[in-house]
């Protein structure tokens, strides 16, 4: 096991090409946000923007359109009760997460069906929240895609059955291998699993310990893993970065956040840059 470094973040965040755009940044899809989520959906849709994600649009309640321009314009909006544009447009996107907000109810969950039965093998699926949930309450197939989860403990406690008290390396890694996925397994000990390795998160404060982290960590691998092609490195950078600045603001801060760690984020990158354009 080792520790996210700040060599594998040097080395992941790349100095940009000049010769590039707005595509060569990849493009993003985020679907959640149930009437009552409309934050979640708006936090990872922001970080992941914030990132640095070439296009991001977001699959969601029609009632957070208004609030999701208010806050991000830079995000386009797709009505996620509109099942003929997810089909018709996801193969569109590098990155789908989806779980920020969505809820657990029927409808969201014939929205995330609709996503498993339209993603390809070569797309990126990153799976959090109430996505998780889902799957777990319902035993729901995953599809053929690269498969990136962020559980907390009790999503990760309901998708791998292992009980919090049980959620060791040894029985994460054996869950985490049946998935064939990469698993975030988020807590005070951030660990990310990745077939043989093991990383842990060398930051975190409990600070962070408020609604919406983990939907703006969300957006975040979103918009580093549609940027930056080792999607593990990607991963790990983004889970790093989500840490590093949290514990610069609780330097002076007794809580921080989520959306004070979106505003950090692309000078936090551009701080980590890798020096050498490659
Ligand atoms: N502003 C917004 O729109 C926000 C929207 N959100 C959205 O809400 C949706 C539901 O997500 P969720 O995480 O809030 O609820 P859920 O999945 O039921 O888990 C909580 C239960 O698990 C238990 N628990 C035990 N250990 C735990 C641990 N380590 N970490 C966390 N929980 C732990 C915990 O125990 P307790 O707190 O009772 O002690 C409680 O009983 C999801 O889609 C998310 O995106 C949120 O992001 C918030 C801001
Ligand atoms: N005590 C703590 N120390 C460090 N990080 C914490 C602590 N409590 C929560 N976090 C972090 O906050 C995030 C919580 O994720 P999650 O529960 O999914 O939040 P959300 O309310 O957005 O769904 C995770 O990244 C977790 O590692
Ligand atoms: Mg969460």
């Amino acid at each position: 096991m080792t520790d996210i470094s700040t060599d594998i973040v040097n080395n992941t965040v790349i100095k940009r090409p000049n010769n590039s755009h707005k595509g060569t940044f990849g493009r993003v899809c985020i679907i959640g946000g149930t009437n009552n989520f409309g934050g979640a959906i708006i936090m990872a849709s922001k970080a992941c923007v914030y990132s640095g994600a070439g296009l991001t649009t977001t699959f969601t309640d029609s009632v957070n359109l208004s609030s999701l321009h208010t806050h991000i314009p830079e995000a386009m909006f797709v009505d996620f009760n509109d099942l003929d544009s997810i089909k018709s447009m996801l193969n569109g996107f590098d990155v789908v997460l989806i779980g920020p907000g969505l809820g657990t109810d029927e409808n969201s969950l014939t929205i995330l069906k609709t996503v498993f039965n339209n993603i390809q093998p070569t797309q990126k699926l990153i799976i959090d929240g109430s996505a998780i949930t889902l799957i777990a309450n319902h035993n729901l197939t995953l599809p053929d895609a690269k498969l990136v989860f962020t559980p907390h403990q009790m999503e990760w406690q309901r998708l791998s059955g292992i009980k919090i008290s049980d959620q060791t390396d040894e029985n994460n890694q054996k869950a985490v291998k049946q998935l064939n996925a990469t698993v975030v397994v988020k807590s005070h000990h951030t660990k990310v699993y990745h077939n043989d390795d093991i990383w842990t998160n060398p930051g975190g404060t409990p600070a962070q310990a408020t609604g919406g982290m983990g939907d703006t960590l969300a957006g975040m691998v979103a918009g580093f893993v549609a940027q930056f092609s080792d999607t593990t490195n990607a991963v790990l950078s983004a889970v790093y970065a989500h840490s590093a600045i949290a514990d610069k603001l609780a330097e002076k801060q007794y809580v921080v956040l989520p959306t004070q760690i979106i505003e950090h984020i692309p000078e936090f990158m551009k701080a980590n840059e890798k020096k050498t354009e490659s």
